[in-house]
């Protein structure tokens, strides 16, 4: 027998203390006895027979303690009870056999309960009496959470004009789109007010960048100190005659003569607040810009009343 087959013949035999067993023991050990006193005289056949008594004729007590017999190479010629899970012609005695192995039971049969084991894709290393069961379920909920989470899934189909209760405009078919051609597509316009912007091309040379580079290099007022701006002087500076423009925003005035090519409104523009305060015509356009920092380089001075002016002028 297979190491394997041992172990399982061993454990499906009946306990030593069985009668069934007993019995059989006892006669082969008779049997074994008379053969060896003919084979090797008296001295020989004394040792053997106490060997044997030890082992195939235990006492009362001794099996009491012990469940299973000893397996050992001098008492190899019994017949055990075993059955094979291949073979056909496996014992079928019913006091050493429990339950029939799967392969006995017929297709209809009661107590073939349980439905055959999946083919394993890797064999296993021992045989296992009872098939696994197989899990999730073919109609399980688990079963059917896993495939939707594949990713073999198709996507959810995206909601028709139909489906979402807006009737269909005859003669407006939508054109029909690929499923890549739609991801590509931009997403659909809102359209707004077309708003009406009055920005100029600028002048190569003249981008916001450009100025922000001019106006960290150098001062751009063109004066030679900081200016006390009366409202006569202001009128003066509008950006004829050769003259600069200077303009007012919040209380400080600019000269913004360097900035006019660079004034993404155009110079015309920019200029409308030459000579004067522009504070509330800036804001009218586009609060959000900071003037301040953009024309730090340009500060002139603060405007100041006719008087003030005058007599700082003096003190000058
Ligand atoms: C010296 C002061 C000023 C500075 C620093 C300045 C600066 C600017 C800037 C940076 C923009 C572009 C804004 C943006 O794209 O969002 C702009 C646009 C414009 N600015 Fe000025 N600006 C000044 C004075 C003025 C004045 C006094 C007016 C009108 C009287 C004006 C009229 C405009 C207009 C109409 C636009 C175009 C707005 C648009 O349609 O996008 N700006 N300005």
């Amino acid at each position: 027998h297979p190491p394997n087959t041992w172990r399982l013949s061993w454990m499906l035999l009946p306990p030593p203390d069985s009668k069934h067993l007993k019995e059989r023991l006892e006669e082969h050990g008779k049997t074994e006895k008379s053969q060896d006193e003919q084979r090797h005289g008296d001295e020989k056949a004394t040792i053997e027979q106490e060997k044997e008594d030890k082992i195939e004729a235990p006492t009362e007590e001794e099996s009491d303690d012990q469940k299973t017999p000893q397996a050992t190479p001098a008492a190899p010629s019994i017949a055990v009870p075993s059955f094979n899970l291949d073979s056909s012609n496996t014992s079928t005695d019913p006091e050493t056999t429990s339950m029939p192995p799967p392969s006995l039971l017929t297709p209809n049969s009661p107590q073939r309960a349980m439905p055959p084991p999946p083919k394993p894709t890797t064999k296993p290393s021992t045989p296992s009496l009872m098939p696994p069961p197989s899990f999730p379920a073919p109609n399980s909920a688990q079963r059917a959470s896993q495939s939707t989470s594949s990713s073999l899934m198709p996507p959810p189909s995206r909601p028709t004009r139909s489906s979402l209760g807006v009737p269909a405009i005859p003669g407006r078919a939508p054109p029909t789109l690929s499923p890549a051609a739609q991801a590509r597509a931009p997403p659909p316009r809102i359209d707004t007010p077309k708003s009406s912007s009055s920005k100029v091309k600028l002048a190569p040379g003249f981008s916001p960048l450009d100025w922000a580079s001019l106006a960290a290099s150098k001062n751009l007022a063109n004066v030679s100190s900081f200016t006390r701006v009366t409202p006569s002087l202001l009128k003066e500076k509008n950006g004829r005659k050769g003259n600069d423009a200077w303009s007012v925003y919040n209380g400080k005035v600019y000269n913004i003569t360097p900035y006019a090519p660079f004034h993404p409104g155009g110079k015309g523009e920019l200029l409308r607040a030459a000579g004067k305060d522009g504070t509330k015509l800036f804001l009218e356009v586009h609060p959000w810009v900071n003037w301040e920092g953009m024309l730090n380089s340009c500060l002139v001075g603060v405007m100041v009343s006719e008087s003030e002016g005058e007599g700082l002028d003096a003190m000058d």
